[in-house]
């Protein structure tokens, strides 16, 4: 007899998994089976071992120190992006999260955390602006002293909602405020998972609702995008598509090309030049990642 689950954590060949009728139960698995990741749907024999993991509608991942794509969660309905002004983002972390989402075709919501303290007017704040132009979800939260998440507990209401982003801007305190009982969950989760098991490489998920996960990711110092060529990099702007439709070249990069219509765009505002500064960045970074 079959059962199915949700992975909760997977890390090394082993995981976790919420069986749909009854408790968390650790699981290995074999090689010969693709690799499951927090937020699959599984099939575990009546022994808790891996028959199958069923086909995932996305992943989410990051570049590791090869420049290789590594996957860190699956399934996903949002990718939400937690930024505060203290330990400020580098200059292009927000817009790699938002290719490394758009990529996937992974909606993606900014939340800046720590509204108590003033935010900056210059460096990657200053971009915020376009982005809400753009059109994307754009959220301040504070949990101190007070905690104020405003519309964030409305907007992870349904669905598989990834939390991600720089250690240190708070994740951990949204994540308390957004569960309440999170340290007996937490708690729960090491007892299946065993002492001294390093998991910390591994994304969690929560489930809060009969129709909504939150899964926490560990904290990085710097989110990472992976060796791709320039069309799949091209998806994760994708307000360029329709000028990029009228490009000289099929195979233009929007840099210095005769007959650019992105540059243009950008020159005349029709598109941010903040997301222009960045597309070049991005690309200038692709050719390290390549080698
Ligand atoms: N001023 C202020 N500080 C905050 C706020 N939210 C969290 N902090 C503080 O920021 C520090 C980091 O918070 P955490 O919640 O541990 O951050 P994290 O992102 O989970 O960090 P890692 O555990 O390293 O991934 C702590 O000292 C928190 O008290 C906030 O809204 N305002
Ligand atoms: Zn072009």
């Amino acid at each position: 007899m079959s059962q199915a689950g949700l992975v909760v954590r997977a890390w090394a060949n082993r995981g976790i998994a919420q069986l749909d009728q009854g408790p968390l139960v650790p699981f290995h698995f074999p090689r010969r089976l693709i690799r499951p990741l927090p937020g699959d749907r599984i099939m575990l024999d009546a022994q808790d071992s891996l028959i199958e993991v069923l086909p995932r509608k996305n992943e989410f991942g990051r570049g590791d120190a090869r420049g290789r794509f590594r996957a860190v969660a699956a399934n996903l309905d949002r990718a939400v992006i937690v930024i505060a002004p203290e330990p400020a983002p580098s200059p292009d972390l927000i817009h790699r999260y938002l290719a490394g989402a758009a990529i996937h075709g992974i909606e993606a919501l900014v939340v800046v955390n720590k509204a108590d303290l003033a935010l900056p007017e210059t460096g990657p704040f200053a971009d915020l602006k376009d982005l809400d132009a753009l059109g994307y979800r754009i959220v301040h939260t504070r949990c101190k002293p007070a905690a104020d998440l405003a519309e964030l507990p409305d907007l992870l209401g349904t669905g598989a909602s990834l939390l991600t982003g720089q250690s240190g801007v708070g994740k951990t305190s949204l994540l308390n405020a957004l569960i309440p009982d999170l340290d007996e969950r937490t708690g729960a989760l090491s007892q299946v998972t065993g002492k001294g098991t390093h998991t910390t490489t591994t994304a969690t998920v929560y489930p809060v609702s009969e129709n909504a996960v939150i899964i926490d990711t560990p904290g990085v110092w710097e989110y990472s995008l992976w060796a791709m060529p320039p069309a799949e990099l091209q998806r994760g702007f994708p307000e360029f598509a329709p000028h990029a439709a009228r490009c000289r070249f099929r195979d233009c990069r929007h840099d210095s090309e005769p007959g650019c219509a992105v540059r243009v765009a950008a020159e005349n505002g029709e598109i941010p030049a903040s997301r222009h500064a960045a597309w070049l960045r991005l690309l200038a970074e692709q050719r390290r990642l390549q080698r």
